[in-house]
């Protein structure tokens, strides 16, 4: 069943209704229960999001009642350990036990275009520059060119670490999936509708990884080289030292 391109469905304009944030959740940022979108995102760019998930047949569907906020699988926690390069940051930790594999949650904040006018070049929280499994510079979709920064609005995912400096490798990757959200269109009500998710990492051939993340463990990517090099310029331009020590010390290991 393809997706109905003429006419985008104006009901999925709607501003999710507000909730309580997690503990810990850095006050000046707006928690976000669904992803929101620039002006310059048109309601036409946006209908590109939802496709027939047998367009993409690899890519996971996640069932409505796995999506849950404020997400019960992990805690937002403020690094005391002084051997934690991002001491005084938050950081996102296991609540419970994570198989591998599994579902953590939403890569949420504001969905933008990758036009410079609609990107926020100081921002340490966009997709746009975060490498995942599946591309090298993902975005929410490289296609149709649009991406996901959550520097003023997002929710748990925001706090997730780059493993460099804090463990031998990452526990956890950014992966392409489909959610539903409501549709008049369609006779079930419901449409399959492009994410971003963060997942637990796969056992590996030889089951390497096959403990998961074990509850208190903090959840690790790897936020790619090209971001640590994205940043490293960023600090000489602007003479920022502590920043460049981080990218620096980031991009020795
Ligand atoms: C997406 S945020 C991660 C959450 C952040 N720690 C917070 O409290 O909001 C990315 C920023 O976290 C910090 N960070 C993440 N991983 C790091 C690492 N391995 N080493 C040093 N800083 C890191 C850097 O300041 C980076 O620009």
């Amino acid at each position: 069943m393809k997706p109905d391109s003429k006419k985008p469905e104006a009901a999925t304009t709607k501003t999710p209704p507000p909730t309580i944030p997690p503990p810990n959740w850095p006050p000046e940022i707006t928690y976000l229960t669904d992803q929101i979108y620039t002006p310059a995102v048109s309601l036409e760019l946006r209908s590109k999001l939802s496709r027939s998930p047998s367009d993409n047949i690899s890519w996971i569907k996640l069932a409505s009642d796995l999506i849950i906020t404020p997400c019960p699988l992990v805690s937002i926690t403020t690094i005391t350990d002084e051997k934690h390069p991002a001491c005084g940051q938050r950081g996102l930790f296991a609540a419970q036990h994570l198989i591998p594999d599994s579902f953590i949650c939403l890569y949420m904040g504001e969905v933008h275009c990758n036009s410079l006018s609609d990107t926020d070049p100081n921002s340490d929280y966009d997709l746009n520059r975060i490498e995942t499994k599946t591309d090298f510079n993902p975005c929410l979709d490289s296609e149709i060119g649009l991406s996901v920064d959550a520097s003023k609005a997002g929710n748990e995912s925001r706090c997730t670490n780059d493993y460099r400096g804090v463990a031998e490798r990452p526990n956890a990757e950014f992966r392409d999936c489909f959610i539903q959200v409501p549709s008049l269109k369609r006779a079930d009500g419901l449409r399959w509708e492009r994410r971003v998710g963060i997942f637990v990492l796969s056992a590996g051939k030889a089951g390497k990884r096959k403990a998961g993340i074990k509850a208190g463990e903090e959840i690790l990517v790897s936020y790619g080289k090209a971001f640590w090099e994205g940043r490293k310029t960023l600090a000489t331009f602007r003479k920022d030292f502590e920043m460049l020590r981080i990218a620096e010390a980031a991009l020795e290991l």
